[in-house]
């Protein structure tokens, strides 16, 4: 898989709770983030930076516009495709690492793999694995249970577990949310190294102008438009 471009053109999404007024949360909002970009998406508290995520990601659809990766217009996808594409090019890592506390970092990082039929496959992912796993700086505690990791050596593991598919685009809703200054600051050299050596296309969702400012290019989300800063 090589890194991936996505276009969202005019898209408008808005929630209707029953009983209250219509809220208009993206508005006619149109980005292109090229192959190969980092991208920080920053923006008050609401202002709907987890909706763009999602959107961008199709685990929810907007209600008007366009998006496409790469030459794929993703709500023209059945929902079988939809699942598919998200397996094959999207890798995700969130605030919480959602790791299975009664596996090892190994095993945690091979779930993914579990559905995978081809053997010739999952060999190569589970070479990926080890691979990805020096690159990241943990191949002395493969065999460790989360529990007995600190929370950014879980955090690095989920990335792992995010890139062990070699998905074209790399989606991180505040990723060092819940880690030390210093962990997230390792976490934030390790996503930048990532998009740059292993060609993933970066998309970061934060409140840390620290982790945003480490990513080629910012955009701060408010009423419903997107500015670069
Ligand atoms: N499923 C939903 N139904 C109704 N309203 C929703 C739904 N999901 C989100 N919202 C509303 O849409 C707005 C944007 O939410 P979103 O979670 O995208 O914001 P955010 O910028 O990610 O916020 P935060 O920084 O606090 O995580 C909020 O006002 C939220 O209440």
């Amino acid at each position: 898989m090589t890194s991936m471009e996505i276009e969202l053109k005019q898209i408008s999404k808005y929630y209707q709770v029953p009983g209250k007024e219509k809220r208009m949360v993206l508005d006619n909002l149109s980005l292109k983030i090229e192959s190969g970009d980092s991208v920080a998406i920053v923006g008050p508290s609401g202002s709907g930076k987890s909706t763009l995520l999602n959107l961008i990601s199709s685990l929810d659809q907007a209600n008007s516009g366009v998006i496409l990766h790469g030459e794929r217009e993703i709500g023209k996808l059945g929902e079988d495709e939809v699942a598919q594409f998200r397996n094959r090019n999207l890798g995700f890592i969130f605030q919480s690492h959602h790791l299975l506390p009664q596996l090892s970092l190994i095993e945690n990082v091979l779930v993914p793999l579990i559905p995978e039929k081809d053997k010739k496959i999952k060999v190569e992912a589970e070479k990926r694995a080890q691979e990805l796993i020096d690159f990241v700086g943990l191949s002395g505690q493969i065999s460790q249970l989360p529990g007995q990791m600190s929370g950014g050596e879980c955090q690095r593991t989920a990335v792992v577990r995010a890139l062990i598919h070699q998905p074209g685009l790399l989606l991180a809703d505040e990723p060092t949310g819940s880690l030390d200054k210093q962990s997230a600051d390792q976490l934030g050299d390790l996503l930048v190294s990532i998009n740059e050596k292993q060609k993933v296309t970066l998309v970061v969702v934060t409140h840390s102008m620290d982790l945003a400012k480490k990513m080629k290019k910012i955009y701060k989300l408010d009423n419903g438009k997107l500015s670069k800063i």
